[in-house]
């Protein structure tokens, strides 16, 4: 199992102003399959991805993620997992702005030791970013932004892909076109998938779905 995720708890603030986000969540993933998370806004879908990245923890409940358990984990032994088995894509790209298309493409890759540079010619094909390797990010558009961004949380064939919201800034048509990538590559990597997302037509593609409300998957 990719996610086993047993009966999470996360509230925020603290006596008055303390509030519950996740109440009693449970959901579990197999290795390579595809998951959207729904909600309203304010439903707890980037909470829950951030404590399924280990960005975050969780208040209670276990969870595994490609088989490690997070209770205990120190901050390295998190870091290590998110660099070797997660990757991520945010509606903020966070591409490192000194670092060319290139050297983001392949910088988590490379950290994790797994550089393959054959497959990386392949996800800059696909991504139409062969043109722009030597390109700086502030020199690209918002939707060739993103798709540097999802190349590069692929690079490294990482067991799970987040993805927040990833298509949130573009154009309906650009979106649209950076979701195919998305659940493409994602499948020709063998990785598993779990997106947030608003958009009913991009979570009708993934196999499926959870939908979270006043705290809870329904
Ligand atoms: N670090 C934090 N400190 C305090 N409250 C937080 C924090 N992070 C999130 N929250 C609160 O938790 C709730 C859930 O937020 P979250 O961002 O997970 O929702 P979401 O479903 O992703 O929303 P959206 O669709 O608008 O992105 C919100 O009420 C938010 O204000």
């Amino acid at each position: 199992m990719l996610i086993e995720a047993n009966q999470i708890e996360k509230s925020f603030g603290t006596g008055e102003a303390r509030r519950t986000v996740l109440s009693g969540v449970s959901l579990s993933l197999a290795s390579g399959e595809t998951l959207a998370l729904t909600g309203e806004s304010g439903s707890g879908k980037s909470t829950l991805l951030n404590i399924f990245g280990a960005l975050e923890p969780a208040d209670g409940g276990n969870l595994r993620i490609a088989g490690t358990d997070l209770a205990g984990l120190g901050d390295t032994a998190r870091a290590r997992l998110r660099r070797d088995r997660i990757g991520l894509v945010f509606q903020q790209f966070n591409l490192v702005p000194s670092l060319t298309v290139a050297g983001n493409l392949s910088l988590q890759a490379r950290l994790a030791g797994r550089q393959d540079k054959g497959w990386e010619q392949h996800l800059a094909g696909q991504l139409g970013l062969t043109d722009h390797l030597s390109r700086y990010p502030d020199q690209l558009s918002g939707g060739q932004q993103q798709r540097v961004a999802i190349g590069r949380a692929l690079a490294s064939r990482p067991a799970l892909v987040l993805a927040d919201e990833p298509t949130g800034n573009l154009d309906e048509e650009t979106a649209d076109r950076v979701m195919t990538l998305l659940t493409d590559l994602a499948a020709e990597s063998g990785s598993g998938l779990v997106m947030a997302t608003h958009s009913e037509r991009h979570a009708a593609r993934l196999a499926r779905r959870a939908h979270l409300k006043l705290g809870r998957l329904r």
